[in-house]
C-alpha cells in the first residue's frame, strides 16, 4: 500500500466516532446499564462450539458494539481474514503464508500455500499427523524401546518459545487425559539448571528426548539438546548409535536435524507457513500426542477447526473472536488500558496465560505498520494472569480498588474433570462460586452508602468502597476436554488476528527478538576470553563495567 494514499487509522471517521462515543458515554456505570436493560445478562451473550461467552459486564452499549464493528469493516478485517484462509502471503515482512488453520483442516480440504494455484498443504499435514500417530502409539504401547530394549517412560521436550510454551501448556491442561504410565517434562532455559533438574532423577534407558525447534538453529535448544545427548550416552555407556532410539526432532529444517545427528526418519516435519507461537497443533505437539493418544489429539484439532470455521463464516454480530478483539481495542485505544488479564478458574490452565503472552505479545507487540510507517496508536497489551483463586489472594486488590483499568477474561467450567475423585470434585462449586462472585464484585462494586448501611465506621468507608465498572468477559464451558482446549486456543489466535488487522501491523513476524540474540553472541566471548585477549572498548560504559564485574566475580 502506498503510505501517501492510506488513511491513518486514527483519522478514520469510524475511529473518531468511537472517540466521540467514548467521551459521550463518560463514566458509564454497569449498574445503570443493567438497570436500563433487565435482559442485558442474556442479550449480551454468544455461543461458539462449547464456549458460552458473556460480555454483559463490559462497559459497552449497543452503539459501542456497532461502532466497533464499523471500525473492523473499514479496516478490512474480513478481507485479511479471507486472504489468510486462502493461503496468501499475509506475513509480508517474511513473505510467508499464515496457515495454522490448515493444521486442523479435515483430510479432504484444499488449502494452497501462496493462494489459489499454489501447492495444497493439507495432504502433507495429514501425512505428518499419521506418522506422529504411528510413533505415538509405539511409544505408548512400549513397542518402541530404548537402546537397552526397555520401553520409554519419560519424555523430555527440549524447545523454547513456541516450541515449548504450547506443548507445555497443553500437556498441563490435558494431563488428566494421559492414560499411560508416561510423564512429560519440558526443558527450555539455557540455564543448565533447567536440564539438570529435569533429568537428574531419570533413567536414561527409559528417557525419550524430543528436540522441538522450527529453525533448529535456536541456541538455547541446540545447546540443551547437545547436553542431553551427552547425558544419555554417558548414562548408558553407549555410542552414538543409541541416539536413534532416544531422540526425535520436530522441525522445518531437515538439514540441521541431520547435522545434529538425528536420523531424518525420526524427524516430524512442519512448515514455514506455521508461526512458532501457532504451532503446537503441528508436529510440535508430539509430546502431547504421546501423552494423551492420537485420538484425543485429533479431538483437540477438531475443536480448533470448529472455531476456525466460526471465525470464517459467522456474521459480525455473532462472531466471537471479532467481538473479543474489538473489546480489546475499545479498552486499549479508547480507555487507555495497558494490560489484559486472563484468569482461569481451573488448575489445569495454570500455564494458559504464559502461553497467551507469546501468542499475543509476540504477535501484536509492534510499533510500525505493514508498510513500515510508525503507528500513532496503541497496539498489543501486556498480557498476564494466573489461576483466578490464587490471584484473588494476591493481585485482585489492584483489580478491585487500584487506579488502573484492567479488562479481564474469566474462564471456567461447569464440571470438574472426570479424573477427580468425588471428594475433590465436590470442591468445584466453591471454586465456581468464587468465579461468579468476582465478576460480580468487579462489575458492580459496593457504594459508600451500602458500606455505611453495613455499619462500617465512617473513617473506613472510603477504604471499604468498591468503585465497580471493572470490565470482564466470562467464558464458560461444560468441561475441559481436548476439543474445548482447541476451541479456546483458536479463539485467542483469531482475537489476536483481529486486533493486528485493525492496527495495520504484521502479527506474524517477530523481528523484535533478534537484536538481543545478535548482541548475546557478541558479549559471550567477552565473558569467557582470557585476560587481555578481548577489549570491551566498543561497549557502552554500563555493559563494559558489568562484564568486568562478572569476570572479576568469576576470577577471570
Ligand atoms: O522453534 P524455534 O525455531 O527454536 O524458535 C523458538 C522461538 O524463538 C524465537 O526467537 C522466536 O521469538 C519464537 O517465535 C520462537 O517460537
Amino acid at each position: 500500500m502506498n503510505p501517501a494514499s492510506r488513511t491513518e487509522l486514527s483519522q478514520r471517521p469510524q475511529w473518531t466516532a468511537l472517540a466521540d462515543h467514548r467521551a459521550a458515554l463518560g463514566e458509564v456505570s454497569l449498574r445503570q446499564l443493567f438497570a436500563d436493560d433487565p435482559r442485558r445478562g442474556e442479550r449480551y451473550t454468544l455461543q461458539v462450539g462449547d464456549l458460552h461467552i458473556d460480555y454483559s459486564k463490559q462497559l459497552v452499549t449497543d452503539e459501542t458494539l456497532t461502532l466497533l464493528r464499523e471500525l473492523a469493516e473499514a479496516t478490512g478485517v474480513a478481507g485479511l481474514r479471507d486472504a489468510m484462509y486462502r493461503g496468501e502471503r499475509i506475513n509480508t515482512t517474511e513473505n510467508r503464508a499464515v496457515l495454522h488453520t490448515a493444521l486442523r483442516a479435515p483430510r479432504g480440504a484444499v488449502i494452497e500455500d501462496g493462494g489459489p494455484g499454489g501447492p495444497n498443504v493439507v495432504p502433507e499435514v495429514h501425512e505428518v499427523l499419521d506418522r506422529m500417530a504411528g510413533f505415538a502409539e509405539k511409544v505408548r504401547s512400549g513397542e518402541w524401546t530404548g537402546a537397552t530394549g526397555r520401553p520409554l517412560r519419560t519424555i523430555v521436550n527440549i524447545g523454547i518459545g513456541g516450541s515449548d510454551l504450547g506443548p507445555a501448556m497443553a500437556y498441563e491442561v490435558l494431563r488428566s487425559f494421559s492414560d499411560r504410565d508416561l510423564t512429560v517434562r519440558f526443558v527450555s532455559n539455557v540455564d543448565g539448571a533447567d536440564l539438570y533438574e529435569s533429568v537428574r532423577d531419570l533413567d536414561p534407558a527409559e528417557t525419550l528426548f524430543i528436540v522441538a525447534s522450527k529453525t533448529f538453529t535456536t541456541i538455547e535448544t541446540v545447546t540443551n539438546a547437545e547436553a542431553a545427548r551427552r547425558w544419555l550416552l554417558d548414562g548408558l555407556g553407549a555410542g552414538p548409535e543409541a541416539v536413534a532410539r532416544h531422540f526425535v526432532a520436530l522441525s522445518t529444517n531437515a538439514e540441521k536435524v541431520a547435522e545434529f545427528g538425528i536420523d531424518p526418519a525420526n524427524m516430524f516435519e512442519f512448515w514455514d507457513w506455521v508461526g512458532g507461537r501457532y504451532s503446537y497443533d503441528s508436529a510440535i505437539g508430539l509430546s502431547l500426542m504421546v501423552a494423551i493418544g492420537p485420538e484425543r489429539f485429533r479431538e483437540m484439532l477438531d475443536g480448533f477447526h470448529l472455531v476456525d470455521e466460526h471465525f470464517r463464516t459467522a456474521p459480525p454480530e455473532a462472531n466471537v473472536p471479532l467481538l473479543l478483539g474489538l473489546l480489546g481495542i475499545w479498552y486499549g485505544n479508547f480507555h487507555g488500558a495497558q494490560s489484559h488479564v486472563v484468569l482461569p478458574y481451573s488448575h489445569y490452565l495454570s500455564r494458559f496465560a504464559a502461553y497467551l503472552q507469546q501468542l499475543d505479545m509476540e504477535s501484536n507487540g509492534k510499533r510500525v505498520q505493514r508498510d513500515g510507517v510508525p503507528v500513532a496508536w496503541q497496539t498489543g497489551p501486556v498480557v498476564w494472569g494466573t489461576p483466578g483463586t490464587n490471584g484473588q489472594h494476591a493481585y485482585y486488590q489492584l483489580l478491585h480498588q487500584g487506579t488502573k483499568l484492567i479488562p479481564a477474561d474469566f474462564i471456567g467450567f461447569a464440571r470438574p474433570v472426570d479424573a477427580l475423585p468425588p471428594g475433590l470434585a465436590g470442591q468445584h462449586d466453591l471454586l465456581m462460586a468464587n468465579f461468579f462472585a468476582q465478576t460480580q464484585a468487579l462489575a458492580f462494586g459496593r457504594t459508600a452508602e451500602e458500606v455505611r448501611a453495613e455499619g462500617v465506621p465512617e473513617e473506613l468507608v472510603p477504604h471499604r468502597t468498591f468503585p465497580g465498572d471493572r470490565p470482564t468477559t466470562t467464558i464458560l464451558a461444560d468441561e475441559l476436554t481436548p476439543s474445548v482446549l482447541g476451541q479456546l486456543v483458536a479463539l485467542y489466535e483469531h482475537k489476536v488476528f483481529v486486533q493486528g488487522a485493525v492496527w495495520g501491523i504484521d502479527s506474524f513476524d517477530q523481528w523484535g527478538v533478534e537484536l538481543g540474540k545478535v548482541l548475546a553472541k557478541e558479549v559471550e566471548p567477552l565473558l569467557t576470553a582470557k585476560e587481555g585477549e578481548r577489549s570491551t572498548d566498543s561497549l557502552d560504559s554500563s555493559t563494559a563495567a558489568l562484564v568486568a564485574r562478572y569476570r572479576e566475580l568469576r576470577g577471570r
